[in-house]
């Protein structure tokens, strides 16, 4: 990436700018003060060179933390020009000196105080008797271990760690990383040998204030390590707690092996801020519905009331809705998952259940959404106040009056509620702009951006100021206002992934023209214009393809000044004419601002097709998708086999649902269970693909997950035996019919829904059904005892 950003036509000055905290536009007040500084030297303005006069150094000091900040063990890093990449996985190698009062312990070189410092500080705790803050076993180190240990730290090379205790890595399992491979089998101690292939860990703690050194983490460990590791270099890792006051603990750790420690520095990547601020990948969860119950009503001279079991609520929506006040989707940096309320259960005296609460999740103007591993886009939300129904809630299980009917009066059934459906699914924000800046690094985009509108946005001297894209709003009078997003820098290679610039450039998408600032001030403009075009480019050919106006920036500079004609000619010669500003002085900025206007207007045709979107377009379609799914029929159904494990799955979305649906705790839902199975022709396309004695069917959809979630029918051989004597009585029904009847009938075990496998193992229920035939009806089926008194029935005795 350094070798990226140090393209010729780049400010060298600019380059040579270490990093300087996080930018970021909620949080400008450290930098300000610099950047006021440098604000101010360019705007007097007389053509000067005091801009780049003065590259700060790229060395371990922070321009948060004024001089002292040391690094302790990291080298300092090259790629300085990405404060925020610097800033993320390396400021937990900053010691800030200052925060431990050892002021005089700044001036050392390396950042690591030598073990005269440390052994002032411990007499120093000493002195102040905090006996009570070293425990004498568990908590903290006395002196003379401390000594002990700055000894043998200080044989080893190169770094002096004497304020550190060294320990093995993975001879702790609390302490250990996963990030550092030592395996250490053996237990043995032996002496630390710096000069082989183990990793060590480094341990420093300090105590606040009064500098007490906890022992507690740090005694020292040796094993062996495997010698095979020891190709890798050796790790240290650096672990300093500084406890107390804010508690803040750094970590830090480094491989000797560059490599590694660059593999370490992608697999990092973009900071978290700047990854979210424009994607999110969000659970959503409608309700689950209420269940139904079964109750019957007992009044006085009532005594037959019938039933009166209500049906349960239903779950509640999930809504997303366009929040006009948002522009970033960073607050799902909080918060991720959004679940709908559960609707209630039904009560007797045909009570129906309540409602489950809808939640409504907000999203910024210029949200796409689509679900989570899939490139088709399930919903764009555009405009405030639009608001689309992404999941409806479950429907509410029905109470045993839905069940009653003329031929079963007192119905002993009731559903369990519908589960609510549930997705993860991905936003991204394309922000919502006519117009967008783009330009190199420093070009003085941010700068355009704050003299046309009234933004704020961070102005300094160095590349990538802007990490995160900033929305200004241009008015001209009353009517005519435009929305202007200022990107952050476009380095040469940024299509492949170098600099920030095309983490953002998809916001460009919406804009309907670009304002492309150039730098004048550097030695070949042209160059510089041509490298961002090309990435514009590479990046999307649409975006290329958008009109686009030349802002020729910092016309103030002599430099700038001089190549203006060059520049303007070559330009011209391509048939663009450019304009030239100073957008410190603001001069030729309205020029420039109101030809974007301009243009603005001229592609007003393309805003009327967006506007098309706005009205009629159906935003609930994903919930009716979801719905007709929901809905889809019973008989709709696969049926698979397992040959090793002679299972047969039968599964479609409708008999899943009713299976879920189905209340496991009354006897008539087996019934009804069956009798379904038989109807929706489960039982016929079963025997049709040859299920066998002894094979599982296992009805509903197949869990991966977790072991067995569904209703389990295994067929038995001693059961269907004896099934078969019985039946040998019954001319009428052919042995396949028995085959399957008893599969249905001879349920061994039914597993009802679960959601987790904690859950699984506690609903387990082993339902042993016995075997019985009715004479009467000529069936298979469970005794039914209450309804014939002794004699055995099937569940048509009863009706
Ligand atoms: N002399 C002079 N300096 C300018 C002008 N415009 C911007 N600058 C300076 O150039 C530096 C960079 O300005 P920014 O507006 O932060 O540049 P940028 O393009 O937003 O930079 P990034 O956000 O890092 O991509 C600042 O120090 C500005 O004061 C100008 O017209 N003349
Ligand atoms: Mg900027």
């Amino acid at each position: 990436m350094a070798a990226a950003i140090s393209a010729s036509f780049f400010s060298p000055q600019a380059l040579a700018r270490s990093r300087t905290g996080t930018p970021s536009r909620g949080n400008s007040t450290n930098r300000n003060s610099s950047k006021n500084a440098n604000f101010n030297r360019t705007s007097k303005l007389k053509p000067q060179r005091s801009t780049y006069k003065s590259p700060p150094e790229p060395v371990s000091t922070s321009g948060t933390g004024g001089d002292a900040t040391t690094y302790t063990c990291l080298p300092v890093r090259e790629d300085f020009s990405l404060p925020s990449f610097a800033s993320a996985p390396y400021s937990a190698a900053e010691v800030r000196l200052s925060d431990l009062g050892a002021a005089e312990n700044r001036k050392e070189s390396g950042g690591i105080r030598s073990s005269s410092k440390v052994e002032e500080e411990i007499e120093e705790v000493e002195e102040e008797g905090a006996a009570e803050n070293r425990k004498e076993s568990g908590g903290i180190r006395s002196s003379s271990k401390v000594e002990e240990a700055e000894e043998e730290e200080e044989e080893e090379e190169g770094v002096d760690y004497s304020r550190y205790e060294l320990y093995e890595v993975g001879s702790d399992g609390e302490e250990g990383e996963d990030d550092y491979d030592c395996d250490s089998g053996d237990e043995e101690e032996e002496e630390i040998d710096g000069s082989d292939g183990r990793t060590y860990q480094v341990l420093e703690q300090f105590a606040s204030g009064d500098g007490t050194l906890d022992d507690s983490d740090a005694e020292e460990e040796e094993e062996e390590g495997d010698e095979s590791d020891s190709s890798a270099g050796r790790s240290y890792q650096v672990l300093e707690e500084f406890a107390g006051g804010g508690g803040r603990t750094l970590k830090d750790g480094f491989n000797l092996d560059e490599n590694e420690e660059e593999d370490d520095v992608k697999e990092k990547g973009v900071p978290a801020v700047m990854r979210c601020f424009d994607r999110a990948k969000v659970f959503v969860k409608a309700g689950d519905g209420g269940n139904g119950v079964v109750a019957f009503r007992r009044e006085k001279f009532v005594p037959l009331g019938g039933p009166s079991g209500g049906d349960g609520g239903r779950g509640g929506n999930i809504y997303l809705e366009v929040d006009g006040s948002m522009n970033s989707l960073l607050p799902f940096r909080n918060k991720i998952h959004f679940r709908a309320g559960r609707g209630s259960h039904g009560q007797g005296s045909m009570m129906n259940g309540a409602k489950g609460e809808d939640v409504v999740v907000k999203v910024a103007p210029g949200t796409v959404v689509r679900e989570a591993g899939r490139d088709e886009v399930l919903l764009e939300l555009l405009y405030p106040g639009q608001r689309a129904l992404l999941l409806p809630g479950g429907r509410g299980g029905r109470g045993n009056t839905a069940f009653k009917c003329g031929s079963n009066k007192v119905p002993r059934i009731a559903e369990n509620g519908e589960e609510g459906t549930e997705m993860w699914i991905e936003l991204e924000l394309k922000l919502v702009a006519d117009v967008g800046i783009v330009g190199a690094p420093n070009a003085g985009k941010s700068t355009l951006l704050s003299v046309v509108s009234a933004a704020q946005p961070a102005i300094a001297n160095y590349p990538f100021t802007t990490l995160l894209p900033n929305l200004g709003v241009v008015s001209f009078d009353y009517d005519s206002t435009m929305v202007v997003a200022d990107l952050p820098g476009l380095l040469e290679g940024a299509h492949r992934g170098f600099g920030l610039g095309h983490e953002f450039l998809r916001h460009t998408e919406r804009c309907s023209a670009l304002i492309h600032v150039v730098d004048g001030s550097l030695p070949q403009p042209d160059l510089e214009f041509e490298a961002v075009r090309l990435e514009l480019e590479m990046f999307s050919p649409e975006i290329e393809e958008k009109p686009f106006i030349v802002a020729y920036n910092k016309m103030d500079l002599p430099e700038a000044y001089e190549n203006w004609p060059t520049f303007r000619k070559q330009l011209q010669a391509r048939g663009i004419e450019p304009f030239c500003m100073s957008a410190v002085t603001r001069e030729g900025t309205r020029e420039v601002i109101s030809a974007a206007y301009e243009l603005l207007q001229k592609n007003k045709k393309t805003e009327t097709e967006f506007e098309g979107r706005k009205d009629p377009e159906n935003l609930n379609h994903v919930a009716d998708m979801v719905r007709k799914q929901q809905r889809a029929p019973i008989n709709d159904f696969e049926i698979s086999y397992e040959n090793e494990s002679k299972t047969w799955h039968v599964t479609g979305s409708g008999l899943q649902r009713f299976v879920q649906m189905t209340n496991w705790r009354y006897m008539d839902s087996e019934r009804r269970f069956q009798h379904v199975l038989e109807a929706c022709g489960v039982n016929k396309a079963l025997l049709k693909r040859g299920v066998k004695e002894g094979d599982t069917v296992i009805v509903g959809e197949v869990c991966t997950g977790y072991p067995a979630t569904h209703p389990i029918f295994q067929l038995r051989s001693i059961e269907l035996e004896e099934a078969l004597c019985g039946v040998g009585q019954m001319a009428s029904m052919d042995l396949n019919h028995i085959l399957f009847a008893a599969t249905l009938l001879f349920a061994s075990t039914v597993y009802q829904q679960c959601d987790s496998p904690r859950q699984c193992r506690r609903q387990q229920q082993q339902q042993q059904l016995e075997v019985h035939i009715c004479r009467k009806h000529r069936k298979l089926t469970t005794p039914i005892k209450e309804s014939t008194g002794d004699e055995m029935g099937c569940c048509d005795c009863i009706i």
